[in-house]
């Protein structure tokens, strides 16, 4: 048989090879073309990718972490508070940046920046909902979503169940009688309480803690199917639907727990109707839930009312959105708290301080809680629940980005060239925020500091912030009256080293914050 004598096989994949090389050069520089060729990360895939977000943090992958592993290094290489990110072998390049003028720009400005497809398509897995919709369709869902959240009565009640829940919890944790004890998991615990608060006061769904009491659909509680999707919910939404049925145990016990949250859904949705939620005399009539159903009742028949599909993807956003960050950024302030025992006498001090002795605290005495407030804003700064935010302009344009020398960088941006507001970046920016590695709760309470940007800026800001930030300072302003929080120090551990633990030991889900971890709860004998 004929055959060209030098198209051996090491030949052929040398060659191949060498296409391929090229090809990646190519598309390497075009990439850094896309960027204004910012200094930056390199990694194998870029962060926006199927493998760099999936394969874990690495010097080789971003992975989901690699914004809080690059909190000390990420701007070295370009001495500005922008960078790029590039991957060698694919996916999107990514321009970065930690300058709370450039998310106030990004984010003030909607009609130029919006989410990009891929950001909507990660959090909507029962559907399209006010945080996975852009442009057309984004006004629809927050208009329905928006008057739930602007009622008067909807912050004391969050706050009387804050109280309640609190109560709750520590009788049937049988806490409630002992000197000292230990909260094994306190992430786990603020997780709870962030769900079953948000379920309670946002929803009127009565959780009790003691979990044995929950109805089960599929075998699963609602908590659990929270547990099992909320670690899973870009999987839910970018997976076809197929894979859920192949023989891996938990693909299926994530699709079960799916499908149990449509049916709990669904039929809280049926449930309310039947109960007639628009009737002024309902005892529900006032909760967010029921004012949503209420605004899309009244767009019946019209184009702005949304579909019960969409409602329940609402309701399920709701329900995540509404616990996972609360209660990430609330451990890590207990984390904090822990390691800083003056901070806490001082928080202590403040407690005391506006609270009738012996008493709860009222909702009147949340604004005079202002040092508990910024204990809490300095956790979210130190470990922001939300690591950062992307947006892409719909076409070209300019981002103006503060120099080193204070004159602005002009960085053009194509349509459609993603940029990642890096919110560990701007919080720890020493420009903006003086010391940024240190907990200084009292900077809060100075009107010039920047303002907390963490819930986000401009039309989009995220709609529950009062909800958080009551059930954060009540729940904070209970244990301090109550408990000396401490951390379990190992055999030679200094606080110094138990706090550098609570920044190593991190993961990112639908939250960011810290891993699963003890503390040792004393109660104050002041009581
Ligand atoms: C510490 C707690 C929280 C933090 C740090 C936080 C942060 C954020 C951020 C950064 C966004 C903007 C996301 C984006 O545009 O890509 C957002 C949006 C949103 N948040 Fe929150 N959030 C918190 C608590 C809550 C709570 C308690 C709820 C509901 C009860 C909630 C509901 C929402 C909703 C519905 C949106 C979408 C708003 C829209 O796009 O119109 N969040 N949140």
């Amino acid at each position: 048989m004929y055959s060209i004598p030098f198209l051996s096989w090491p030949v052929l994949l040398l060659v191949a090879f060498l296409f391929l090389a090229v090809d990646r050069i190519v598309a390497y520089r075009r990439s850094l073309a896309a960027v204004s060729f910012l200094p930056g990360k390199r990694y194998f895939f870029s962060p926006f990718s199927i493998p760099g977000a999936l394969f874990p943090t690495s010097r080789w992958n971003p992975g989901n972490l690699w914004m809080w592993v690059e909190r000390r290094t990420a701007y070295r290489k370009t001495g500005e508070e922008v960078a790029s990110c590039i991957g060698w072998l694919g996916g999107a390049p990514v321009v970065y940046n930690n300058s709370p003028e450039v998310a106030k720009q990004v984010l003030g400005n909607k009609t130029i920046w919006d989410k990009p497809q891929n950001v909507i398509d990660s959090l909507s897995a029962f559907g399209p909902n006010v945080f996975s919709t852009n442009q057309a369709d984004w006004p629809r869902h927050r208009r329905i979503v928006a008057p739930g959240f602007q009622n008067g009565t909807l912050y004391p009640a969050v706050w009387t169940e804050t109280i309640n829940t609190y109560y709750d919890c520590l009788a049937t944790e049988k806490w409630e009688n002992e000197s000292s004890f230990i909260i094994p998991n306190v992430v786990a615990v603020t997780s709870k309480f962030a769900l079953y608060l948000i379920a309670k006061s946002g929803f009127g769904i009565d959780l009790a803690w003691n979990e044995a009491l929950g109805e089960r659909i599929q075998g699963m509680t609602m908590p659990e199917c929270f547990e099992v999707t909320s670690g899973s919910v870009i999987l839910l939404s970018v997976l076809p639907r197929w894979t859920f049925y192949l023989p891996f145990k938990p693909l299926r016990r994530l699709h079960r727990a799916r499908q149990a949250l449509e049916i709990i859904l669904r039929g809280i949705i049926d449930g309310r109707r039947a109960e007639g939620v628009a009737s002024e005399s309902s005892s529900n009539n006032k909760n967010i839930f029921s004012l949503l159903l209420k605004a899309n009742d009244e767009e019946k028949g019209s184009k702005a009312a949304l579909s019960d599909q969409e409602l329940v993807s609402n309701v399920y956003l709701l329900l995540l959105a509404g616990h996972e960050t609360t209660s990430r950024s609330l451990a890590a302030t207990l984390g904090l708290l822990a390691c800083h025992p003056d901070i806490q006498e001082k928080a202590y001090e403040e407690v005391q301080s506006v609270l009738k002795k012996g008493s709860d605290p009222t909702f009147d005495d949340f604004e005079r809680l202002t040092f508990v407030q910024g204990c809490f804003f300095e956790g979210l700064r130190l470990f922001p629940s939300s690591l950062a935010m992307i947006r892409a302009p719909l076409s070209d344009t300019v981002l103006s980005v503060p120099g080193k020398d204070g004159k602005p960088i002009s960085i053009p941006f194509k349509a459609d060239q993603a940029v990642w507001i890096d919110w560990v970046g701007v919080g720890r920016n020493a420009r903006v925020y003086p010391d940024p590695d240190s907990f200084i709760p009292s900077r809060w309470l100075d009107p010039s500091t920047e303002p907390l940007l963490n819930f986000s800026y401009g039309p989009r800001v995220c709609i529950g912030r009062r909800f958080a930030v009551t059930e954060a300072v009540g729940l904070l302003c209970l244990l301090l009256r109550d408990y000396e929080i401490k951390p379990l120090l190992k055999p030679g551990q200094s606080l110094q080293d138990w706090r550098a633990e609570l920044e190593t030991e991190v993961d990112a889900n639908v939250g960011f914050g810290p891993k699963p971890f003890p503390l040792k709860m004393t109660r104050r004998s002041s009581l």
